[in-house]
């Protein structure tokens, strides 16, 4: 699990592919969304994940926080990783690692002006139940948790990747410019874009996902050298 780049929002086939060949490793669904407004029927999720071969996986973005919920519907999707965004409690979390030890659970930390403190514990709190934290950025202007374009206070990713026993994954604001400092800053064990790699249409532009991943593979490099 180590220097994975995943990209998340896909919005139909045709984007997949193109994520693929550009040699990105994990594609996030973002699914049953609290704003009722999905980018993707699960039925077309559904069939892009059944073709993914490895390295390649699909990634389930939920906000559910039931546990028996979570793990039907990461079942239905085929997937074996999920990605929890939303408030879900400790005891959840354990149940979901005790219903499915076989699936890959990340568990958001979604940055706020003030809640470094908030995060750390919630990492000591749920390490063992989860395989990866993923680090977002919280806007307050609109209340959104994701896909917000904005970066986050790095300091605090580099602080979470530190205490952490568990790999984490960098997400919020970035793009192909920031990436490699990003990933210097924070060191962490693999990054996530979703609007930074999106052209005017609002849809990923292949130009902007190979720049990411030839950044981010070559500040990874370094990371390991
Ligand atoms: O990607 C979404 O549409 C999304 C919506 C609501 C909550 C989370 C969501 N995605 C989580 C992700 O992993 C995004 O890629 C992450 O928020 C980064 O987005 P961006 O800042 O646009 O790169």
């Amino acid at each position: 699990m180590k220097h994975l780049i995943q990209v998340a929002g896909i919005i139909d086939r045709q984007e997949a592919q193109l994520i693929v060949n550009e040699g990105v490793e994990w594609l996030g669904f973002p699914l049953r969304l609290p704003s009722g407004r999905d980018d993707i029927s699960e039925q077309s999720a559904i069939a892009i994940i059944a073709e993914l071969d490895q390295p390649h996986a699909g990634v389930l973005i939920s906000y559910l926080t039931d546990a028996g919920q979570v793990s039907s519907f990461c079942q239905e999707l085929g997937v074996k990783a999920v990605q929890l965004h939303g408030d879900i409690s400790v005891d959840e979390m354990a149940k979901l690692r005790q219903l499915r030890p076989d699936l890959c659970i990340l568990k958001s930390l979604v940055v706020k002006e003030d809640n470094a403190d908030e995060l750390l514990q919630l990492v000591d709190q749920c390490a063992s139940y989860v395989d990866m934290f993923i680090t977002d950025t919280y806007n307050p202007k609109t209340g959104a948790k994701g896909a917000t374009g904005l970066t986050h206070n790095w300091d605090v990713s580099a602080e979470l990747v530190k205490r952490s026993p568990k790999p984490l994954m960098l997400a919020g604001g970035l793009t192909p410019d920031n990436v490699a400092a990003a990933i210097r800053h924070v060191r962490p064990a693999a990054v996530d874009a979703h609007t930074g790699l999106e052209g005017a249409d609002g849809r990923k532009d292949a130009a902007r996902i190979r720049r990411f991943v030839a950044e981010a593979r070559q500040a990874f490099a370094e990371l390991a050298a």
